[in-house]
């Protein structure tokens, strides 16, 4: 059976490097796990590294995101990959966007996005930070989406539907900015599972998850577009790593049999 897949090349972001001087808190930081990457260093650590906070022994590690539309199939690819030892699987904070100290951001955010889009995407910011910061335990981590994808993605299309006001996308894009210029978040390769917004809709409708059940073929649309400006047309924001498309809108059978055809592709992103 063929399949058709396709690989675009890189095109690293390079944020502009800070140097850290005497903040004690982020010092503790540095003392436990984490480094300052020298401002000269060039060779032996990732791009764009330079000048930022690092988590030790990060750049010996592979980082691949995968990326998609809602109920696309990452935690499903996920699944799949989780059976092998090298690999370790980090699916999304979903749980903790349901319930943060017994509230739910993410059913608040469904209900009234111009009131509480805001709170739900400041903690998805937090959590997907803690996620990318977190120790790896094994030679690769496939994890689902990014903190890159949480701001170009989400973040970008409450804004641009008039759902978050100005000054809240403002806001968030300034703690973005800040974190995404002083820590270093290594990305290796994103897998984009590439899905109309039709499957997503069947599919999302099938999964039934209670705060989603708001959720019309539009919104996955609008979701669906950002995707494709951003991965693969490039025009929207600076992609962080190459990217490994795989059309997603083929039953399971043959969705595991591509994610098969492409393990090898998958996991040459420990050797870039
Ligand atoms: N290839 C597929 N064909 C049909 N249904 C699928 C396929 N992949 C996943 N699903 C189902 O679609 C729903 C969403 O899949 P999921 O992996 O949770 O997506 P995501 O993590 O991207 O939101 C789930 O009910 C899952 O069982
Ligand atoms: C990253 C991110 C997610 N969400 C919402 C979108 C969906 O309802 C869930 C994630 O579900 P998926 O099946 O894993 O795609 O969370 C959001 O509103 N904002 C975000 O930044």
């Amino acid at each position: 059976m063929s399949v058709c897949v396709t690989l675009v090349s890189a095109r690293r972001a390079v944020a502009p490097a800070c140097l850290w001087t005497g903040w004690s808190g982020w010092r503790k930081a540095c003392a436990g796990g984490f480094r300052l990457v020298p401002s000269r260093a060039r060779s032996g650590t990732r791009p764009g590294a330079a000048g930022k906070l690092l988590r030790d022994g990060e750049d010996r590690k592979a980082v691949i995101c995968v990326e998609g539309n809602i109920a696309s199939g990452k935690t499903t690819c996920l699944e799949y990959f989780s059976k092998t030892s090298s690999i370790e699987v980090l699916t999304e904070p979903i749980s903790k966007w349901r319930d943060v100290r017994g509230h739910n951001p993410l059913a608040l955010m469904y209900q009234d996005p111009l009131r509480w889009g805001i709170t739900l995407q400041t903690y998805v910011q937090l959590t997907m930070l803690d996620r990318h910061l977190s120790a790896v335990a094994a030679p690769v981590r496939m994890m689902e989406r990014s903190i890159f994808s949480a701001k170009y993605i989400f973040v970008e299309n409450l804004f641009r539907s008039g759902k978050m006001p100005e000054v809240d996308y403002a806001v968030l894009s300034e703690w973005f900015d800040w974190i995404t210029a002083n820590i270093c978040i290594p990305v290796d390769l994103i897998v984009y599972l590439q899905t109309s917004p039709q499957t997503c809709h069947e599919r999302l409708k099938q999964r039934c998850r209670e705060e989603e059940k708001v959720i019309p073929l539009e919104y996955l649309e609008s979701i669906h577009q950002l995707y494709e400006e951003w991965l693969i047309r490039r025009t929207s924001w600076p992609v962080p790593a190459p990217v490994l498309v795989i059309p997603a809108d083929h039953n399971l059978q043959r969705m595991l049999h591509q994610y098969e055809e492409n393990r090898a592709k998958i996991l040459a992103a420990s050797c870039l």
